[in-house]
């Protein structure tokens, strides 16, 4: 086993990493939400595996939102789970998550939260002490309302940030047998919809410079 995989959602991420890194890790953009940027991984780890070249660890990267109080916008965060934090069912009564519909549990892989691979958490808190540490949630829809960032900080009360991507890649390494670990940097706080508040140079800015530390 020899590289590390590094998957970002668009190019504009994968170039920062590599502009941290160079070519010590391989980076690809595997493209938005966690249906295709799983899909991707997965391709990309199996096709590795078939040329007798298999990674060695994955790390889902990129920029996301950050829960306000948690994380700031330009801020890093190590995630330390992924949380597919919109599957599962809504209700009357509120949202059900997946594994609370009923459904057997081997149809549900690793349930709606992966833990990721803990000595990777502890390698990147210990290179970016300033990060913050906490689970991640994976929507398919960017949170846009008050009430929807409150709804799920209700369910997930030690969230520090949403993106989209990272529960897909978490199911793709560990379908692979690989270790997993999302690192995002905060172009955005999590709430109402303000696209042009979005300081994505800032959050692309801090990504080179995580990419850089990384302990890989
Ligand atoms: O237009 C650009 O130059 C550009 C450069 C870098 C990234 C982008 C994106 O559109 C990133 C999309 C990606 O970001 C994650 N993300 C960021 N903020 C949130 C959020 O508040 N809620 C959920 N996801 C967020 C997400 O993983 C997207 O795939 C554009």
């Amino acid at each position: 086993m020899t590289g590390v995989l590094v998957v970002t959602a668009v190019p504009a991420e994968a170039e920062a990493i590599r502009a941290g890194r160079g070519p010590t890790v391989t980076v690809a953009p595997v493209g938005v939400g966690p249906a295709v940027a799983g899909a991707a991984t997965a391709r990309l780890l199996a096709l590795a595996e078939a040329a007798g070249r298999p990674y060695r660890l994955v790390v889902s990267a990129g920029v996301a939102g950050g829960f306000t109080g948690r994380v700031k916008v330009g801020g890093t965060v190590v995630g330390t789970s992924a949380v597919a934090a919109d599957l599962g069912a809504d209700s009357p009564t509120g949202f059900i998550p997946v594994d609370q519909l009923g459904m057997p549990a081997e149809l549900l892989g690793g349930g709606p939260t992966i833990t990721a691979d803990p000595t990777l958490v502890a390698a990147l808190r210990a290179a970016l002490p300033a990060a913050a540490a906490g689970p991640v949630l994976t929507v398919g829809t960017v949170t846009g309302t008050v009430a929807g960032t409150d709804a799920l900080l209700r369910r997930h009360p030690d969230a520090v940030a949403e993106a989209m991507e990272g529960y897909g890649v978490a199911v793709a390494a560990a379908h692979a047998g690989l270790p997993f670990v999302e690192l995002r940097t905060i172009s955005n706080p999590v709430g109402p919809r303000d696209r042009n508040a979005w300081r994505l140079r800032e959050a692309l800015t801090a990504l080179t410079e995580a990419a850089a530390a990384l302990p890989f």
